[in-house]
């Protein structure tokens, strides 16, 4: 199958369990929460994304006509030498992230992680999972290498994730006008609940995507 992809780009990974780590990013276009259009922010399922996924316009963005050049794509942006890495996120990668695209990637020497709202099925042999709850959503994968959650969500308090199979549950802060006074929340939250580690997001004070 092809690919529509937002944008294609090598920085460090800003947050969760592996921050920190060099990553080439592989931004999926399209969402099944939000469509992306300012104008239908207010009535989305999730109404506080950071992102512009919409349309395959981005840097390095563009459609792909099957796996093995995507593959190629991502490979091109990775320097050499380390351990080649790829994040699959969007939008939500999950409407697109296939089998033969993982198997792809991993033929080209890369770990494939995933950051997914956890609303769809992901395809077998995917290397690190991130599941990111939304409120108002059913999860369809309850199981994966980290959960981190974005604090405050009302309607996505973190006692009804606790008793998920994943190994890490990490809060990060809402990046809204208060973001402030939610990394205090956050730093409260996980200090008084010591499952849960804070994530921060920091590609977005280091000025990097
Ligand atoms: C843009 S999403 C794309 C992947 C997938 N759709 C998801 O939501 O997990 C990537 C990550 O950014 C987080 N995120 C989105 N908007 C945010 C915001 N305003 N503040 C903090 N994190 C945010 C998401 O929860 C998710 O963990
Ligand atoms: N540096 C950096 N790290 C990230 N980790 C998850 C991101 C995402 O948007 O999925 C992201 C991102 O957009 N930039
Ligand atoms: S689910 Fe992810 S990509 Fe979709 S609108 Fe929410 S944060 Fe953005
Ligand atoms: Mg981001």
């Amino acid at each position: 199958m092809s690919y529509a992809v937002h944008s294609l780009f090598y920085t460090l990974q800003g947050e969760g369990a592996r921050s920190g780590r060099p990553a080439v990013f592989l931004r999926f276009a399209g969402c099944n929460l939000w469509s992306g259009r300012e104008a239908d922010r207010a009535t989305a399922v999730c109404t506080f994304c950071d992102t512009d996924f919409v349309g395959t316009g981005g840097p390095g963005g563009g459609r792909f006509a099957d796996a093995p050049e995507l593959a190629a794509a991502v490979a091109a942006w990775w320097p050499g030498g380390g351990e080649p890495y790829v994040v699959c996120t969007g939008g939500e990668p999950a409407l697109q992230l296939d089998a033969a695209l993982v198997a792809a990637l991993h033929a080209r020497g890369f770990e494939v992680a995933v950051e997914t709202n956890g609303t769809l099925p992901l395809p077998a042999g995917v290397d690190w999972i991130c599941v990111s709850p939304k409120a108002g959503t059913e999860l369809a994968i309850t199981a994966g290498d980290e959960l981190k959650l974005i604090y405050p969500q009302p309607g996505a308090e973190p006692q009804r994730f606790t008793h998920l199979a994943f190994r890490r549950f990490y809060l990060q802060p809402l990046d809204d006008n208060q973001r402030g006074a939610h990394t205090r929340a956050v730093l409260d939250y996980c200090r008084g609940h010591p499952q849960w580690w804070l994530s921060v997001q920091i590609h977005k004070d280091l000025g990097i995507p």
